[in-house]
């Protein structure tokens, strides 16, 4: 069985946490009031997604998941948003939309040595929407490194690492972040080291999704992935009260003030988000929802955090590639 780090790294850090702490009482009662709203499979069919049914959305899915990360503004900077048929989209929903209609205008994001050359010109293009997506400089270097690496180690087509995975999630994962650096979604904290490797995982997720478990989307094991360290989970999990900030942290956070990328305190909401998604998931199985997995609970979190009602209080802000 492939070693799978992310889990065992998350819960070893969650057990010696020192400014955040998991309110097992509220589990169940977020099962009990939300869980109705789980779904099996998210659709991928949202105006936003590119869809053609071939290989050509794996490879569009890739890029998508190079970029999917931090789409909040500085303090008094507009919010990034994108139109697309007359409807405006910002952060996650956004990006899918820039990248769709470049795509479909013409533009050869799939052609890893198109990537290879991009320009900023050509990136501001794509992204072009009111407002400027965040880190716009560090994303042109991560698509200009994945043109690279696939070109160098793939020939040319994430396909062929995605055939190399055979049907497991976790290995396309490790790939991912084996080849290429921007994926390299992990910390060291009291020597050791803590993994999240979010945009690797939530690749294998999106194509799942995609492809409803067929074809490039077909993994055995998605059971074996964990959630997705982004900063919409913790945010829904502090308001069901299963995240609980040390009082300094969550001033902090309350005041919207900027992490620092790798600090203590950044890595425990990450691993604590990872470690309160499985107490979530074994609660389902209690239940008798023995098929739910980590990926349908972050689903389910995700969604949630789409609602006002989980937004009363912010996110916690840290500027970084990786989620
Ligand atoms: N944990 C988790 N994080 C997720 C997603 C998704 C979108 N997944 C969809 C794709 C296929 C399926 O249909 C899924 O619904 C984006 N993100 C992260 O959220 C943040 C963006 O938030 P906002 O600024 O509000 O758009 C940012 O860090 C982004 O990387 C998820 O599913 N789980």
């Amino acid at each position: 069985m492939f070693e799978f780090p992310v889990l065992g790294s998350a819960a070893w850090l969650a057990a010696r946490a020192k400014f955040v702490f998991l309110n097992h009482d509220a589990v169940d009662s977020a099962v009990e009031t939300w869980g109705h709203l789980v779904q099996k499979v998210p659709s991928w069919k949202q105006p936003f997604h590119y869809w053609d049914g071939t290989e050509e959305t794996a490879r569009w899915i890739f890029v998508l998941d190079v970029l999917n990360h931090c789409f909040w503004p500085d303090p008094g900077d507009p919010l990034w948003e994108v139109e697309m048929d007359g409807t405006w989209y910002s952060g996650y929903c956004g990006l899918a939309a820039a990248l769709k209609k470049a795509y479909e205008e013409g533009t050869p994001l799939t052609n890893a040595r198109y990537l290879q050359s991009l320009t900023l010109k050509d990136l501001e293009g794509i992204l072009a929407g009111r407002g400027r997506i965040p880190l716009l400089r560090a994303r042109l270097d991560n698509l200009r490194e994945a043109g690279r690496v696939l070109v160098e180690k793939w020939r040319g087509d994430v396909m062929h690492l995605i055939a190399w995975a055979q049907g497991s999630a976790c290995r396309l994962a490790a790939r991912l972040v084996e080849d290429f650096p921007s994926f390299r979604d992990h910390f060291f904290v009291d020597g050791q080291t803590v993994y999240f490797w979010k945009r690797a995982q939530i690749f294998a997720a999106d194509l799942h999704a995609a492809f409803e478990g067929q074809g490039p989307g077909r993994f055995l094991d998605m059971d074996r992935l964990t959630a997705f360290a982004d900063y919409k989970l913790p945010q829904v999990l502090r308001e069901l009260e299963i995240l609980q900030y040390r009082d300094d942290l969550a001033q902090q956070i309350d005041d919207q003030a900027l992490l620092a990328s790798g600090c203590r305190e950044e890595i425990e909401i990450r691993a604590m988000t990872l470690v309160a998604v499985e107490k979530l998931k074994d609660a389902f199985h209690r239940r008798g929802h023995r098929r739910i997995t980590s990926v349908h609970v972050d689903h389910w979190l995700w969604s949630l955090g789409q609602l006002d009602l989980f937004r009363r209080r912010p996110y916690h802000r840290c500027r970084t590639i990786f989620y």
